[in-house]
């Protein structure tokens, strides 16, 4: 080996460990996540190699058909499991480092949860501001009259004021819903995670809570995640990730665009995710529309790469059709 070449080296290496880190601006980070379930001796890869990036301030949904990851996914986050390979980074916490003390520490201070079971959320024995104030009854530290006015300040803000001294079988379930997003916020996590938050509720009482959810991250900054079937959550993020076979599979975007008369509207847009080793996932409709089995052909172009169904058995190039 030659001095240049390992100069050469050496000038590689160096630029590669200044790269900055994969997600290192994003509040989660869940790269290449990998969770293997072994029941009886057979083994279930719930996660298949995972990526997601959530910004801090972000609201998004997770979508995805039934036993697509979606809940281990969410318990990792959670804490409440740990992964088997890859790595996952939440408000700097590395998820699969941290022992038993600073795994309690993050789900108390870093994390609020809210559960699909309004039942699971609420202890059913106190009543709606004793149950926020639990939370930070545990972590202690805080004076009793901090503790009640801050319980007091989230029930306001998520419009169920009127509900502070009944116990949850005194409310409805989405007043149970809001309260228990209430008690999530009590210590003021980081992030806020709901697996199906609205799944038991009808369509304009999971209205409210989703308006909860929004106001939450709107005043008060809480990035929140929520894995959800309702398309009506779904489609008023900004943000949809679509989970498939446990990896994120696509995304939708929305934004507001206004036109030439000044009217608002908001746009979708649908994204393929491409990953760090450059595998992308064509949706099945597109691929079973142009028969793409097995093998397509690719093109770069100065602008974007083509994609063609493989026609090498037919000896011609589909390119110069048209
Ligand atoms: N504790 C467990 N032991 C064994 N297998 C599990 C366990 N938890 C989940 N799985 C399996 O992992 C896969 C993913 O499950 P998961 O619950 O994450 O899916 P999901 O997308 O949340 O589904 P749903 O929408 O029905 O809740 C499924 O095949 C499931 O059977």
């Amino acid at each position: 080996m030659t001095d240049t070449t390992l100069a050469e080296l050496e000038q590689r290496a160096t630029a590669r460990r200044d790269r900055p880190s994969y997600g290192h601006d994003a509040l989660i980070a869940c790269d290449r996540l990998v969770r293997i379930f072994t029941t009886d001796g057979v083994e279930v890869q719930a996660l298949q190699g995972l990526d997601l990036l959530v910004k801090e301030g972000e609201l998004m949904a997770l979508v995805g058909a039934s036993g697509s990851g979606k809940s281990t996914l969410m318990n990792i986050l959670a804490g409440l499991d740990v992964p088997t390979a890859g790595a996952a980074k939440v408000a700097g916490c590395d998820l699969l480092s941290m022992d038993a003390k600073a795994r309690l520490r993050y789900r108390r201070d870093v994390v609020g949860f809210v559960w699909q079971q309004t039942a699971r959320n609420l202890l059913p024995y106190l009543t709606a501001a004793q149950n926020v104030a639990l939370p930070m009854q545990l972590r202690g530290g805080t004076k009793r009259k901090a503790k009640a006015e801050r319980a007091e300040a989230l029930l306001s803000m998520l419009d169920i004021a009127d509900c502070r001294d009944r116990r949850p079988h005194q409310m409805s379930g989405g007043q149970q819903q809001r309260v228990a997003i209430a008690v999530a916020l009590a210590n003021n996590p980081s992030v806020l995670l709901a697996d199906e938050p609205t799944g038991e509720l009808d369509s304009a009482t999971g209205e409210q809570v989703f308006a909860a959810f929004r106001r939450a991250n709107e005043e008060l900054g809480t990035t929140i995640v929520i894995v959800t079937h309702d398309q009506a959550v779904a489609s008023e993020v900004r943000r949809t990730v679509a989970i498939r076979d446990g990896r994120t599979s696509s995304e939708v975007l929305r934004r507001t665009e206004v036109d030439a008369e000044g009217q608002e509207s908001l746009v979708a847009r649908e994204y393929a995710m491409l990953d760090r080793a450059g595998r992308l996932q064509l949706p099945a409709d597109y691929t079973e529309t142009l028969g793409m089995e097995h093998r397509v052909m690719l093109e770069l172009e100065p602008d974007h790469i083509g994609v063609w169904p493989d026609d090498a058995a037919r000896g011609d190039d589909p390119k110069d059709e048209g």
